[in-house]
């Protein structure tokens, strides 16, 4: 293994006097990449990475698709096929831990704030505006 990988752990309490300990084991996008054979097959769904290796010849669908997604960020693919909740337990089991922070790209649904429909609404607004405007001057210098 390389020395790009990190370990990040975290305790806490409950107040209790019992202690929780999770411990992450961190990955970067560049060793992920490189397991991308029948040898040794990982990929990343939701910011986390699977060892799917042993899994391949048990996947419902197919090795193939597995393959075309080796070493990359399957999460689109994972969506797009609409997985049970059955599936999505299944991914528990082959967890080897977390896409180092600094790899992480945001989620196709956060938006843009910038983008959003209030703007749109303000913008839309500006050009009639003037034109108002203009119409209520004419309508003024109308003589009786
Ligand atoms: C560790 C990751 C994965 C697990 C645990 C998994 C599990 C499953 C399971 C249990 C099924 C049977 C149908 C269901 O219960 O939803 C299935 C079907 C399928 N999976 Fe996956 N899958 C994984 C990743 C992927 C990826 C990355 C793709 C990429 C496209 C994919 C494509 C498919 C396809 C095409 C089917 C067949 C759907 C059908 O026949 O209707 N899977 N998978």
């Amino acid at each position: 293994m390389s020395g790009s990988m990190a370990t990040a752990e975290a305790s806490g309490s409950d107040g209790k006097g019992q202690e929780v300990e999770t411990s992450v084991t961190y990955y970067r996008l560049e060793e992920v990449a490189k397991r991308n054979s029948l040898k040794e097959l990982w990929l990343v769904i939701h910011g986390r990475v699977y060892d799917v290796t042993r899994f391949l010849n048990e996947h419902p669908g197919g090795e193939e698709v597995l393959l075309e997604q080796a070493g990359v960020d399957a999460s689109e693919s994972f969506e797009d096929v609409g997985h049970s909740s059955d599936a999505r337990e299944m991914l528990k089991q082959y967890y080897i831990g977390d896409i180092h922070p600094s790899d992480l790209k945001p989620e196709s649904g956060s938006k843009d704030p910038s983008k959003n429909d209030t703007c749109k609404r303000r913008c839309s607004l500006r050009f009639p505006v003037p034109l108002l405007h203009i119409g209520k001057q004419i309508l003024l210098r109308r003589p009786c």
